[in-house]
């Protein structure tokens, strides 16, 4: 076995394997990332643009000579044009469909009676300001842009801000600022990392503070998320991709590996795969397939990486066994490629999104099915869920009552104003109806 060939455990009933539990356990965030981003946000807060500056020169390709933030009208203008057309059809296809799953998930204000002739409900009003982070480092995530802006765009937000690190001669992607383009975005900024996030959630001279911050992002910008938490509103944590494939012997072992290959290649080193299957001749099969097929992608380096330390086929006694496991794991993403693939993904509970049945591979999620690919990792999916039109609007209570509702209600509202110690909300209650 060679050193970068996913090992096969065995998950048994009994004694549960040890490596098993590390994978499952093994946090996404780099070392000291947490204590880089603390003293970098600290700087952003203190000192605005200059700060902001001086991180993207030294953490992100930025080169000395580039001294504004936003992206010019003519560098967008520039990058449509470099655009191919092949490319822009599929952004729009994609887009569509985006944003046709964002408008059937939009929640309609609504109201129900209240005893007494008043009424209660709720409405939802879009954010005002919002943020999005599109990662740059290892890879351009032009899909990203439109997997975070569109639902912005559907929900009404009018300004877009989106934030994403130059290369090394002070340019963003033109995939990216076209899909950007696209999914509405008012101002883009060349900045990346923990001082994007800084920069979004405290605001500069030149960035303006934003509501919410939404977006993926590796280790250094997962820990800026979770610093800044509080100042800002967030999604959720949304770092370093996973997958986890759940198969039978009825699963074609190739698809399996391309599919874990395919969030293996995102480049940050701290992304996992992990197979679950009863069948250990497909684990054997699988393993055979993940080193032949790496030896034929671009990113061989970085997947080498995931392979060695974040990929591991476990063979279980059993789907039941096997559900478990993967909703301990609770992954980013949870493939099901078994017979009854529909019955089996009823029972899984703990995922940002499920792919059923053969003909789902995770990749239409990332680019092209609908829902948003930015969902939940590090086992945040038993909490958290993907991102979606609704982060993008607050829910306002609306309460009107009439006379008969506040009289019986009014001893409940004296009830607790007692207990709570707290005379004149009781009052509040009380006087209306002595007068
Ligand atoms: N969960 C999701 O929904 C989802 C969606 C898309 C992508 N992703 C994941 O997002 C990640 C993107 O990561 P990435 O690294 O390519 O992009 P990134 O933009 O998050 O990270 C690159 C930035 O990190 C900062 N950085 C790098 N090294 C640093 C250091 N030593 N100190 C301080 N800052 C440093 C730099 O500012 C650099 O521009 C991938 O792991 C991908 O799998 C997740
Ligand atoms: N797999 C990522 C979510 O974890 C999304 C993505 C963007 N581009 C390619 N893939
Ligand atoms: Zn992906």
């Amino acid at each position: 076995m060679k050193k970068t060939d996913a090992p096969i455990l065995k998950y048994s009933a009994k004694g549960r394997s040890r490596k098993i539990e590390d994978f499952l356990l093994r946090p996404p965030v780099e070392k000291g990332a947490d204590q880089i981003a603390r003293q970098v946000l600290e700087d952003i807060r203190e000192n605005g643009d200059s700060a902001v500056l001086k991180y993207a020169r030294q953490f992100d390709r930025a080169p000395q000579k580039m001294v504004r933030l936003r992206v010019s009208d003519t560098e967008m203008a520039e990058a449509k044009k470099a655009v191919d057309a092949d490319f822009k059809k599929a952004a729009k296809e994609a887009h569509k469909r985006i944003a046709q799953f964002a408008v059937a998930g939009l929640r309609e204000d609504w109201r129900m009676p209240s005893p007494q002739g008043g009424w209660l409900g709720e409405k939802f009003v879009p954010l005002d300001r919002v943020g999005a982070y599109i990662p740059g480092g290892a890879a351009p995530l032009a899909s990203t842009a439109l997997m975070t802006l569109t639902l912005a765009q559907v929900a009404g937000v009018p300004e877009l801000v989106a934030c994403t690190p130059a290369d090394s001669v002070g340019k963003v992607n033109p995939y990216i600022l076209y899909a950007l383009d696209l999914a509405g975005a008012t101002e883009i900024y060349k900045v990346g990392g923990i001082q994007a996030i800084g920069a979004m959630a405290y605001g500069t001279k030149t960035i303006g503070k934003v509501q919410k911050i939404v977006g993926p992002g590796g280790p250094y910008v997962t820990a800026a998320k979770r610093l800044v938490y509080g100042d800002v509103a967030l999604d959720m944590v949304a770092g370093p991709s996973e997958i986890a494939v759940l198969a039978d012997d009825s699963a074609d072992p190739a698809h399996v590996a391309a599919d874990l290959l395919s969030q293996a290649e995102h480049g940050t080193g701290s992304e996992k795969s992990l197979l679950v299957t009863t069948s250990e001749k497909l684990a054997k099969a699988v393993r055979i397939e993940l080193a032949e097929q790496t030896k034929t992608l671009a990113r061989k380096e970085p997947v080498a990486k995931v392979l060695e330390r974040g990929c591991i086929l476990a063979v279980v006694p059993d789907m039941e066994k096997g559900i478990e496991l993967c909703n301990r794991f609770a992954p980013e993403h949870m493939e099901v490629i078994t017979k009854r693939a529909e019955s089996v993904a009823k029972q899984i509970t703990c995922a940002g999104a499920i792919f059923i049945g053969p003909w789902t591979p995770e990749s239409v999620g990332d680019f092209a099915a609908g829902p948003s690919h930015v969902l939940p990792t590090g086992g945040t999916a038993a909490f958290f869920s993907g991102l979606t039109v609704e982060d993008f609007r607050r829910r306002v209570s609306l309460i009107h009552f009439k006379k008969n509702d506040l009289k019986e209600t009014a001893s409940v509202v004296e009830a607790f104003g007692r207990v709570e110690t707290l005379d004149a909300h009781a009052r509040s209650a009380t006087i209306r109806l002595k007068r």
